[in-house]
């Protein structure tokens, strides 16, 4: 209970001014290093979108997804079909976005519009009452959210390419257990993390072996993930499990599909946890059945913003399942949006993700609301989301966006212009 300490926020806004009257979606692009993964190797920018949703009244909310030619459509529709809607509708603007986008969509995209809305309405609801997005969750339940240390084999650089010169930058070159270890030091150093995550599926399974001795070696007290996004088959997943045995807080998506994950979780010593296999509400009745997973990543863009996300905390406890959260390349608007849920969510029993540390130098928000303590976010006090947007940023990421004449993310195609063998067949091994 709060004590006496702050007075209640006055309601400022009646809801009746709070239709929604305009939206505006602008396709963003920001710079990204060269980090690799299962399926290939990030290209130099990140194509991303900010929605800024605006009322009778003048109030103004945000949010963020990422890009791409189709989720650029999709949003569109879906902004059309919520205007002259109550921000405080989002069950009703949930349904009206999912009648206006084409019937054949699938859930997982379905999800990743509303969220983008839901999360503008609720940082909106937030100005209205004068209170945080994680308050009309519900309320915190922890002052400060904990996130992992993010660590990618990486190049030194971005390559030349097409005229256009290498591009360095501060984190230099990760592509043997001692660059992970350098990595992770500098990392720590600079955020504090207390946890540890490697993206694997990049180098054969006893190379990603060795690097998590290292890590443990160098952090022998920090908890430690790997996650090679479905690079093996089941029988290599059941052998890394058992070599990794203690070493790990869990393994995430070593292989693919419910099956696999469950033939998998038969053997290993450690959880199995996700966000591959079990990415929408649809999928946990299975997952239960076959014993697939132990720990879910939840993700607001994914299950449909931050309530369907919060309610995904109450499923996992329902059924005895961990739960952390999962991260693409995103900015501080997604951010505040994961600390206010995870805020929010008892139920959460890991650090969350985030690839922050790797893009959140070129943040469209101003600076201040977030910062990184200890390896935690604590929940900004501002109403709403708590964040503001950078205009001037904004204004030149979008420039950068319309410059670079991007359509999709291509991990696997970037990869090629340099490797024209490489294939992003899974499982490799
Ligand atoms: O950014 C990446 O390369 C990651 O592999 C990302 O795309 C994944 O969605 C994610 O971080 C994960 O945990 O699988
Ligand atoms: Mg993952």
């Amino acid at each position: 209970m709060k004590t006496g300490t702050t007075p209640a926020p006055a309601p400022l806004h009646t809801s009746a001014d709070l239709t929604i009257t305009d939206i505006t979606i602008t396709p963003i692009a920001f710079s990204d290093p060269p980090l690799l993964n299962a399926v290939g190797v990030h290209e130099p920018l990140v194509h991303r979108v900010v929605i800024e949703v605006r009322t009778a009244n003048g109030l103004l909310g945000l949010g963020e997804c990422s890009g791409g030619r189709s989720r650029l459509e999709n949003l569109a529709l879906g902004a059309n079909a919520i205007k002259g809607v109550s921000v405080f509708d989002t069950t009703r603007m949930e349904q009206l976005i999912n009648h206006a986008l084409d019937p054949g969509l699938s859930a997982f995209e379905r999800a990743a519009v509303f969220s983008a809305f839901e999360v503008a309405c609720l940082d909106i609801q937030g100005h209205a009452t004068g209170r945080t997005v994680s308050e009309l969750l519900g309320g915190t339940v922890r002052d400060a959210v904990p996130f992992s240390a993010y660590l990618f084999y990486k190049w030194a650089e971005h390559p030349a390419l097409d005229g256009r010169p290498a591009i360095a930058d501060e984190w230099g070159e990760a592509l043997d257990p001692a660059g992970i270890v350098r990595q992770a030091r500098k990392m720590i150093s600079d955020y504090g993390f207390k946890s540890i995550k490697l993206k694997g599926g990049v180098f054969p399974p006893a190379e990603e072996i060795e690097a998590i001795r290292a890590l443990r070696e160098a952090f022998p007290a920090l908890p430690l993930r790997l996650d090679p996004n479905t690079a093996w088959t089941v029988e290599t997943s059941q052998w890394v499990a058992g070599k990794t045995d203690g070493l790990l807080e869990y393994l995430e998506d070593p292989t693919p599909g419910l099956e696999g994950m469950g033939a998998v979780a038969s053997t290993a010593p450690m959880p199995l946890a996700t966000n591959m296999c079990v990415v929408a509400f649809e999928h946990i009745r299975q997952s239960i059945e076959l014993g697939s997973v132990q720990v879910i990543l939840g993700d607001h863009h994914y299950w449909g913003g931050l309530r369907h996300t919060r309610e995904l905390g109450t499923i996992c406890e329902t059924f005895g399942l961990g739960l952390s959260m999962h991260s693409n390349s995103h900015l501080g608007i997604s951010l505040a949006a994961m600390v206010h849920v995870a805020a929010a969510t008892p139920a959460l029993t890991y650090a969350c993700d985030t690839h922050y540390p790797w893009n959140g130098h070129n943040d469209v928000v101003k600076p201040g609301a977030l910062r990184f303590v200890d390896g935690s976010v604590r929940v900004p006090t501002g109403t709403g989301l708590g964040v503001e947007l950078d205009r001037e940023k904004l204004a030149e990421l979008h420039q950068q966006y319309l410059d670079a004449r991007m359509t999709a993310r291509d991990d696997t195609g970037y990869m090629q212009r340099f490797d024209p063998d490489y294939s992003a067949d899974l499982p490799r091994w």
